[in-house]
Protein backbone atom coordinates (compact mmCIF):
# COMPACT_ATOMS: atom_id res chain seq x y z
CA UNK A 1 0.00 0.00 0.00
CA UNK A 2 1.30 3.32 -0.74
CA UNK A 3 1.90 6.03 2.21
CA UNK A 4 -0.17 9.44 1.68
CA UNK A 5 1.43 10.90 4.86
CA UNK A 6 -0.17 14.82 5.85
CA UNK A 7 -3.27 14.14 3.63
CA UNK A 8 -6.42 14.81 5.04
CA UNK A 9 -9.84 13.68 3.04
CA UNK A 10 -11.90 17.17 2.66
CA UNK A 11 -15.51 17.48 2.72
CA UNK A 12 -17.42 20.46 1.75
CA UNK A 13 -21.29 21.24 2.80
CA UNK A 14 -22.88 23.95 1.41
CA UNK A 15 -25.84 24.69 3.85
CA UNK A 16 -28.73 27.36 2.39
CA UNK A 17 -31.20 28.43 5.19
CA UNK A 18 -32.07 27.30 9.15
CA UNK A 19 -34.07 24.02 8.64
CA UNK A 20 -34.08 22.86 11.83
CA UNK A 21 -33.77 18.73 10.66
CA UNK A 22 -30.89 20.24 8.03
CA UNK A 23 -28.70 21.78 11.10
CA UNK A 24 -28.95 18.71 13.09
CA UNK A 25 -27.53 16.93 9.58
CA UNK A 26 -25.21 18.62 8.87
CA UNK A 27 -24.07 18.98 12.47
CA UNK A 28 -23.86 15.44 12.55
CA UNK A 29 -21.63 14.89 9.59
CA UNK A 30 -19.42 17.90 11.12
CA UNK A 31 -18.77 15.51 13.99
CA UNK A 32 -18.54 12.43 12.20
CA UNK A 33 -15.35 13.87 10.11
CA UNK A 34 -14.12 14.90 13.43
CA UNK A 35 -14.25 11.71 14.79
CA UNK A 36 -12.50 10.25 12.44
CA UNK A 37 -9.86 13.09 11.39
CA UNK A 38 -11.69 14.26 8.39
CA UNK A 39 -11.34 18.21 7.70
CA UNK A 40 -14.97 19.70 6.70
CA UNK A 41 -15.75 22.69 5.67
CA UNK A 42 -19.67 24.48 6.03
CA UNK A 43 -20.72 27.31 4.23
CA UNK A 44 -24.35 28.79 5.45
CA UNK A 45 -25.88 31.03 3.61
CA UNK A 46 -28.97 33.06 3.66
CA UNK A 47 -32.47 31.87 2.90
CA UNK A 48 -32.80 34.93 0.50
CA UNK A 49 -29.60 34.26 -1.30
CA UNK A 50 -29.28 33.84 -5.16
CA UNK A 51 -28.75 30.97 -7.46
CA UNK A 52 -25.15 32.29 -8.70
CA UNK A 53 -24.43 32.47 -4.52
CA UNK A 54 -24.60 28.84 -4.40
CA UNK A 55 -23.06 27.90 -7.24
CA UNK A 56 -20.24 30.53 -6.62
CA UNK A 57 -19.69 28.76 -3.37
CA UNK A 58 -20.08 25.10 -5.37
CA UNK A 59 -17.39 26.39 -7.90
CA UNK A 60 -15.04 27.60 -5.01
CA UNK A 61 -14.89 24.10 -3.64
CA UNK A 62 -14.72 22.65 -7.06
CA UNK A 63 -11.03 24.15 -7.28
CA UNK A 64 -9.79 23.79 -3.99
CA UNK A 65 -7.57 20.78 -3.43
CA UNK A 66 -8.07 20.65 0.09
CA UNK A 67 -11.81 19.58 -0.92
CA UNK A 68 -12.47 15.73 -1.94
CA UNK A 69 -15.94 15.98 -1.43
CA UNK A 70 -18.91 18.62 -1.59
CA UNK A 71 -22.54 18.04 -0.57
CA UNK A 72 -25.19 20.15 -1.21
CA UNK A 73 -27.47 19.81 1.76
CA UNK A 74 -31.23 19.57 0.64
CA UNK A 75 -34.19 20.80 0.04
CA UNK A 76 -33.39 23.86 -0.27
CA UNK A 77 -35.54 27.16 -0.06
CA UNK A 78 -37.80 26.55 -3.31
CA UNK A 79 -36.75 30.01 -5.23
CA UNK A 80 -33.87 28.32 -5.87
CA UNK A 81 -33.26 26.41 -8.59
CA UNK A 82 -32.25 22.97 -7.48
CA UNK A 83 -30.84 21.23 -11.10
CA UNK A 84 -28.71 24.24 -12.35
CA UNK A 85 -27.12 24.87 -8.49
CA UNK A 86 -26.23 20.38 -8.51
CA UNK A 87 -25.07 20.58 -12.21
CA UNK A 88 -22.24 23.25 -10.90
CA UNK A 89 -20.74 20.43 -8.66
CA UNK A 90 -17.42 18.79 -10.54
CA UNK A 91 -18.31 14.64 -11.12
CA UNK A 92 -15.19 13.91 -9.31
CA UNK A 93 -16.32 15.78 -6.01
CA UNK A 94 -20.01 14.58 -6.34
CA UNK A 95 -19.96 12.47 -3.14
CA UNK A 96 -23.69 12.45 -2.94
CA UNK A 97 -23.81 10.51 -6.33
CA UNK A 98 -26.51 13.01 -7.50
CA UNK A 99 -24.91 14.23 -10.85
CA UNK A 100 -27.25 12.57 -14.15
CA UNK A 101 -23.97 10.75 -14.90
CA UNK A 102 -23.31 9.11 -11.67
CA UNK A 103 -27.05 8.36 -11.43
CA UNK A 104 -26.67 6.94 -15.01
CA UNK A 105 -23.50 4.71 -14.62
CA UNK A 106 -25.28 3.41 -11.56
CA UNK A 107 -28.82 2.41 -13.29
CA UNK A 108 -26.72 1.07 -16.43
CA UNK A 109 -25.12 -2.55 -16.40
CA UNK A 110 -21.53 -2.78 -16.01
CA UNK A 111 -21.07 0.32 -15.30
CA UNK A 112 -19.64 2.17 -12.29
CA UNK A 113 -20.29 5.12 -11.28
CA UNK A 114 -17.78 7.13 -9.27
CA UNK A 115 -19.71 7.68 -6.06
CA UNK A 116 -23.14 6.05 -5.52
CA UNK A 117 -25.73 7.86 -3.02
CA UNK A 118 -25.15 7.78 0.71
CA UNK A 119 -28.74 6.50 1.89
CA UNK A 120 -29.24 2.78 -0.07
CA UNK A 121 -25.73 2.63 -0.08
CA UNK A 122 -26.42 2.63 3.73
CA UNK A 123 -29.44 0.30 3.36
CA UNK A 124 -27.57 -2.24 1.72
CA UNK A 125 -24.25 -1.65 4.04
CA UNK A 126 -26.86 -2.62 6.98
CA UNK A 127 -28.30 -5.67 5.21
CA UNK A 128 -24.94 -7.12 4.06
CA UNK A 129 -23.66 -6.02 7.66
CA UNK A 130 -26.33 -8.30 9.66
CA UNK A 131 -26.09 -10.94 7.02
CA UNK A 132 -29.20 -10.78 5.41
CA UNK A 133 -29.29 -12.21 2.44
CA UNK A 134 -30.63 -10.44 -1.13
CA UNK A 135 -30.09 -12.61 -3.83
CA UNK A 136 -33.19 -13.99 -5.16
CA UNK A 137 -35.55 -12.42 -2.62
CA UNK A 138 -37.93 -9.74 -3.32
CA UNK A 139 -37.04 -6.90 -2.22
CA UNK A 140 -34.71 -3.92 -3.85
CA UNK A 141 -31.82 -4.20 -6.08
CA UNK A 142 -28.54 -6.93 -5.70
CA UNK A 143 -30.50 -9.14 -8.01
CA UNK A 144 -33.80 -9.41 -6.16
CA UNK A 145 -37.31 -9.00 -7.57
CA UNK A 146 -38.24 -5.42 -6.57
CA UNK A 147 -41.55 -4.16 -6.09
CA UNK A 148 -41.76 -0.17 -5.87
CA UNK A 149 -45.14 0.76 -3.87
CA UNK A 150 -45.89 4.64 -4.03
CA UNK A 151 -48.29 7.14 -2.84
CA UNK A 152 -50.83 5.67 -5.71
CA UNK A 153 -50.54 2.06 -5.16
CA UNK A 154 -53.11 0.26 -3.82
CA UNK A 155 -53.37 -1.40 -1.42
CA UNK A 156 -49.94 -1.33 -0.72
CA UNK A 157 -50.00 -4.05 2.64
CA UNK A 158 -50.43 -6.47 0.31
CA UNK A 159 -47.08 -6.58 -1.34
CA UNK A 160 -45.67 -5.70 1.55
CA UNK A 161 -47.13 -8.12 3.12
CA UNK A 162 -45.24 -10.82 0.72
CA UNK A 163 -41.52 -9.23 0.67
CA UNK A 164 -38.94 -10.74 2.29
CA UNK A 165 -37.05 -7.35 2.98
CA UNK A 166 -39.22 -4.20 3.33
CA UNK A 167 -36.99 -0.74 3.00
CA UNK A 168 -39.62 2.31 3.52
CA UNK A 169 -38.81 5.75 2.78
CA UNK A 170 -42.16 7.92 2.26
CA UNK A 171 -41.92 10.37 5.52
CA UNK A 172 -45.51 9.26 6.58
CA UNK A 173 -44.79 8.69 10.34
CA UNK A 174 -47.11 5.17 11.33
CA UNK A 175 -47.40 4.14 7.77
CA UNK A 176 -45.72 0.83 7.84
CA UNK A 177 -48.13 -1.10 10.47
CA UNK A 178 -47.55 -4.48 11.76
CA UNK A 179 -50.03 -6.56 9.70
CA UNK A 180 -47.85 -5.00 6.70
CA UNK A 181 -44.77 -6.91 7.17
CA UNK A 182 -44.46 -11.20 6.49
CA UNK A 183 -43.43 -13.00 9.80
CA UNK A 184 -39.22 -13.05 9.94
CA UNK A 185 -39.21 -10.21 7.17
CA UNK A 186 -36.13 -7.59 7.62
CA UNK A 187 -37.79 -4.38 7.47
CA UNK A 188 -35.61 -0.87 6.72
CA UNK A 189 -36.59 2.37 7.95
CA UNK A 190 -35.78 5.75 5.88
CA UNK A 191 -38.43 7.61 7.12
CA UNK A 192 -37.21 10.63 8.80
CA UNK A 193 -39.99 12.49 9.43
CA UNK A 194 -39.64 15.82 12.36
CA UNK A 195 -42.34 15.90 14.72
CA UNK A 196 -43.21 18.51 17.67
CA UNK A 197 -42.09 16.84 21.12
CA UNK A 198 -41.37 20.15 23.41
CA UNK A 199 -39.81 17.74 25.79
CA UNK A 200 -36.91 17.41 23.51
CA UNK A 201 -33.54 19.67 23.28
CA UNK A 202 -34.14 21.13 20.07
CA UNK A 203 -38.10 21.25 20.57
CA UNK A 204 -38.83 18.28 18.07
CA UNK A 205 -37.89 15.02 17.27
CA UNK A 206 -37.24 12.17 14.24
CA UNK A 207 -39.85 9.40 13.56
CA UNK A 208 -39.56 7.16 11.12
CA UNK A 209 -42.09 5.64 8.88
CA UNK A 210 -42.85 2.31 10.74
CA UNK A 211 -44.81 1.49 13.57
CA UNK A 212 -41.45 0.23 15.67
CA UNK A 213 -43.44 -1.17 18.51
CA UNK A 214 -45.74 -3.35 16.45
CA UNK A 215 -43.03 -4.27 13.58
CA UNK A 216 -40.73 -5.46 15.67
CA UNK A 217 -43.05 -8.25 16.97
CA UNK A 218 -43.36 -9.64 13.44
CA UNK A 219 -39.77 -8.51 11.51
CA UNK A 220 -36.77 -10.80 12.50
CA UNK A 221 -34.67 -7.22 11.95
CA UNK A 222 -35.37 -3.87 12.08
CA UNK A 223 -33.76 -0.71 11.92
CA UNK A 224 -34.87 2.38 14.52
CA UNK A 225 -35.33 5.50 13.73
CA UNK A 226 -33.13 7.62 15.27
CA UNK A 227 -29.88 5.37 14.92
CA UNK A 228 -30.57 3.18 12.41
CA UNK A 229 -30.17 4.31 8.63
CA UNK A 230 -29.35 8.47 9.60
CA UNK A 231 -25.98 7.37 11.07
CA UNK A 232 -25.05 4.61 8.57
CA UNK A 233 -25.72 7.59 5.75
CA UNK A 234 -22.98 9.81 7.42
CA UNK A 235 -21.12 6.83 7.80
CA UNK A 236 -21.52 6.37 3.85
CA UNK A 237 -20.65 10.17 2.92
CA UNK A 238 -17.27 9.14 5.06
CA UNK A 239 -17.03 6.54 3.13
CA UNK A 240 -17.45 8.11 -0.52
CA UNK A 241 -14.99 11.92 0.43
CA UNK A 242 -12.44 8.94 1.37
CA UNK A 243 -12.78 7.19 -1.70
CA UNK A 244 -12.75 10.26 -3.34
CA UNK A 245 -9.61 11.82 -1.58
CA UNK A 246 -7.90 8.48 -2.93
CA UNK A 247 -8.43 8.83 -6.25
CA UNK A 248 -7.55 11.95 -6.50
CA UNK A 249 -4.29 11.35 -4.75
CA UNK A 250 -3.42 8.41 -6.66
CA UNK A 251 -3.56 6.19 -3.25
CA UNK A 252 -4.70 2.68 -3.89
N1 LIG B 1 -27.59 16.57 -0.24
C1 LIG B 1 -28.13 15.81 0.72
N2 LIG B 1 -27.56 14.64 1.03
C2 LIG B 1 -28.10 13.85 2.01
O1 LIG B 1 -27.58 12.75 2.29
C3 LIG B 1 -29.26 14.32 2.71
C4 LIG B 1 -29.80 15.55 2.34
N3 LIG B 1 -29.21 16.28 1.35
N4 LIG B 1 -30.91 16.01 2.95
C5 LIG B 1 -31.59 15.27 3.98
C6 LIG B 1 -31.29 13.78 3.97
C7 LIG B 1 -31.49 13.13 5.31
N5 LIG B 1 -30.16 12.75 5.76
C8 LIG B 1 -29.86 12.33 7.05
C9 LIG B 1 -28.57 12.41 7.54
C10 LIG B 1 -28.29 12.08 8.85
C11 LIG B 1 -29.27 11.65 9.71
C12 LIG B 1 -28.90 11.32 11.11
O2 LIG B 1 -27.78 11.51 11.53
N6 LIG B 1 -29.82 10.81 11.92
C13 LIG B 1 -29.54 10.40 13.29
C14 LIG B 1 -29.75 11.45 14.31
C15 LIG B 1 -31.02 12.24 14.24
C16 LIG B 1 -31.10 13.30 15.33
O3 LIG B 1 -30.05 13.61 15.94
O4 LIG B 1 -32.22 13.81 15.56
C17 LIG B 1 -30.35 9.15 13.59
O5 LIG B 1 -31.27 8.83 12.82
O6 LIG B 1 -30.03 8.50 14.58
C18 LIG B 1 -30.56 11.54 9.23
C19 LIG B 1 -30.85 11.88 7.91
C20 LIG B 1 -29.27 13.04 4.78
N7 LIG B 1 -29.85 13.60 3.72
Amino acid sequence: MKKCLGKVPGLAVILVGQRRDSLTYVHNKIIACEEVGMKSVVTELPTDCADADVQNAVMRFNKDPSIHGILVQLPLPQHLDEEKILDALCLEKDVDGFHPLNMGNLALRGREPLFTPCTPKACIELLIRSGVQIMGKKAARHHATVTIVHAFTENPEQITSEADIVVSAAGVPSLVRGNWIKSGATVIDVGTSPVEDPSCEDGYRLVGDVCFEEVIKVASVITPVPGGVGPMTVTMLLVNTLDSAKRMLNFT
